[in-house]
């Protein structure tokens, strides 16, 4: 079974009733990630994980939770009814309505009725095409018999026990206007309670939805009984702004999914449509929701985990880049004042507490950002000193696209200790497999220009390297802090960042990088030698213990990229060594 993630710890807001509101001004959010979020191809979640994100969709406080399609699988009965039973009948907080998906037919809608009754307040979502082209080649029906269809099954809906229930015309904006309120006339009268107008194949243009939802509006026999939902897909990625002009033209509910997955190029994204609403509040007519916006980014990341699909890194409002800053002018900006290029907050959508900007050093970057990440690393450094290393920086920055603490550190210390390294690698050649031990041969040259072959059996390739790289330097040390990631994934770029200590006992349990997912290949660092990061600092702060040094290595091979990471650590280690 997938692991699940942890539920986010937060209070649970009292009962509001914001999602029974009448207030004109406040937009109902429908989530739909449990259901056209999980259509999204990789998209399927087990049952564990979906009650999961519900009870996040609760703490962020979405008024309906689409919960899946119960007649789809036996799983999918179980997802939606452990919904409806946990989280639709949460006591003493906000009691989202829980949604189950069902066709236009009989054995759909007894489904749902069985998975999603026992929550406080279950929803039927029933659906039927409505486009010419859908009905002709898809259902195989004429207008008439369609009409018929969706007023019936709502009527069947009602007698089942559904109170609530919303039907949605698919394929609307490739529909006839005046058969969609037709047959939303019908099956409003029949007992729908919202009628979607849904822009299945996401052909619809912002200049063009909004006239249509005020035609529907405008021409459906009493719509002033039900709400005007929309439902917007992405395929020509104006699902959002389709979905807002939606909205300005009355619909006063919308079917968003976190992070915008599902069918094909996805859906509108909450995040994004519940932020623009909130950001120009003036633009939108004063409208608002009930979205608590601080559970944004932890509820994208969990969506994330349990699906499996990322989010792209400049993903609106989500996206590892969305608050970051890399070329120098913005970088200055933010550094002086964050509001320069930052509009929205970062403390409104649950980014961090510590509200600083995010600074990436790159090959666009300035002496303001490089400054401030020297005076981080406690490095305090002016004038010619600092143009010398922004020099250095810029040149780097043509060879290597992540630069991260640990380089700025070697630009720095290769100035202060050193000017070639004391050991650099002449060869490596390794053999491992599933049979035994892996094997390792490694010639080092040191500054002198003497030569030094050795070789090591280990628990693995790189361990078996490090350790005939130990072999030859013969300094008593200990490899505390292990990292690897994988920097691109169609090269697999492997960055290597690792931390030696001295080994004289008493290990110094700082560590260097902030980047790469822990990875340990079996040199397992000391018992007790990790621990929590203290900072930056590499090599100056001793903190009473042996010092520790940190080093980073770059290759296509993850053995070359270790090595590389723990010559560079050691030779701090030495050069340091040396000069006390
Ligand atoms: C726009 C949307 O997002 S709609 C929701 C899409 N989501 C899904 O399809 C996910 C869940 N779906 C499933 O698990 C399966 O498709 C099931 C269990 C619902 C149905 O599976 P099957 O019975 O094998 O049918 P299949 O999916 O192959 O074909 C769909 C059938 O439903 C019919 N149908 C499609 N929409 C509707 C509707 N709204 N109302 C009534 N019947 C419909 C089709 O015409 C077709 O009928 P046919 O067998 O008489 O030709
Ligand atoms: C079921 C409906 C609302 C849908 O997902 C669509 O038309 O895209
Ligand atoms: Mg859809």
């Amino acid at each position: 079974m997938a692991l699940l993630p942890a539920t986010i710890t937060a209070t649970v807001r009292p009962l509001s009733a914001l999602n029974s509101s009448n207030d004109p001004s406040y937009v109902r959010i429908l989530d739909t990630t449990l259901r056209d979020g999980e259509q999204a191809p990789g998209g399927a979640m087990t049952a564990e994980q979906k009650i999961a994100v519900a009870r996040n969709l609760v703490l962020l406080g979405v008024d309906v939770i689409d919960a899946g399609f119960p007649i789809s699988s036996p799983e999918d009965f179980n997802a939606v009814k452990l919904i409806a039973d946990e989280v639709g009948n949460m006591r003493g907080g906000h009691e989202p309505v829980i949604m189950a998906a069902a066709r236009c037919s009989k054995i759909d809608i007894d489904t749902a009725w069985a998975a999603v009754s026992g929550a406080r307040r279950p929803r039927l979502g029933t659906f039927i095409a409505t486009s010419e082209i859908h009905m002709k080649h898809k259902l195989k029906k004429n207008a008439d018999e369609v009409v018929a269809i969706a007023r019936e099954m709502v009527a069947y809906a009602r007698s089942v026990g559904f109170q609530d229930i919303s039907f949605a015309a698919e394929d609307s904006l490739r529909s006839d206007k005046d058969f969609l309120c037709r047959i939303f006339g019908e099956v409003i009268k029949a007992g729908a309670r919202t009628v979607i107008i849904a822009d299945t194949v996401g052909c619809s243009m912002p200049s063009e939805i909004g006239g249509f939802v005020a035609y529907i509006r405008d021409h459906t026999p009493g719509i002033e009984n039900a709400i005007v939902s929309i439902h917007c897909h992405n395929d020509l990625g104006l699902a959002n702004a389709n979905t807002l002009a939606g909205i300005e033209a009355g619909a006063r509910e919308v079917e968003v999914t976190i992070n915008g997955i599902g069918e094909r190029a996805g859906n509108a994204a909450l995040e994004e449509v519940v932020m623009a609403i909130k950001c120009r509040k003036e633009l939108m007519g004063g409208l608002y929701t009930g979205v608590n916006t601080k559970y944004l980014i932890a509820t994208s990341k969990m969506v994330v985990e349990c699906t499996g699909l990322n989010v792209q890194p400049h993903k609106a409002i989500v996206g590892a880049n969305a608050f970051s800053h890399e070329s120098g002018i913005h970088q200055d900006g933010v550094l002086k004042f964050k509001g320069t290029y930052e509009f929205i907050s970062r403390e409104d959508i649950g980014l961090d507490l510590t509200s600083e900007p995010s600074i990436v050093l790159g090959k666009l970057s300035g002496r303001h950002a490089l400054k401030s990440r020297l005076l981080k690393l406690g490095y305090d450094l002016d004038g010619t000193e600092l143009d010398d290393i922004f020099k250095k920086f810029k040149l780097l920055t043509a060879k290597k696209k992540n630069i991260t603490d640990d380089d700025i550190e070697e630009l720095v210390c290769s100035k202060s200790m050193q000017s070639e390294p004391i050991w650099s690698l002449g060869y490596l050649q390794v053999m491992h497999g599933t049979m035994g031990f892996s094997t390792a041969v490694v010639k080092l040259l040191n500054v002198d220009g003497q030569e030094r072959i050795a070789c090591s059996m280990g628990r693995g390739p790189v361990d078996a390297a490090y350790k005939a790289i130990d072999n030859i330097i013969q300094t008593p040390m200990k490899l505390v802090e292990y990292k690897n990631s994988f920097l691109d994934g169609i090269h697999a770029i492997s960055l290597t960042q690792v931390v030696v200590s001295e080994d004289n006992g008493n290990i110094s349990t700082h560590c260097p990088c902030t980047k790469a997912n822990g990875y340990s290949n079996g040199h397992a660092p000391s018992e007790g030698a990790i621990g929590h990061s203290n900072g930056n600092d590499s090599s100056k702060k001793a903190n009473g213990h042996a010092m520790s040094f940190s080093g980073s290595g770059e290759s296509t091979d993850l053995v070359v990229s270790s090595v590389e990471a723990y010559l560079r650590a050691v030779n701090r280690m030495v050069a340091k060594k040396e000069s006390s």
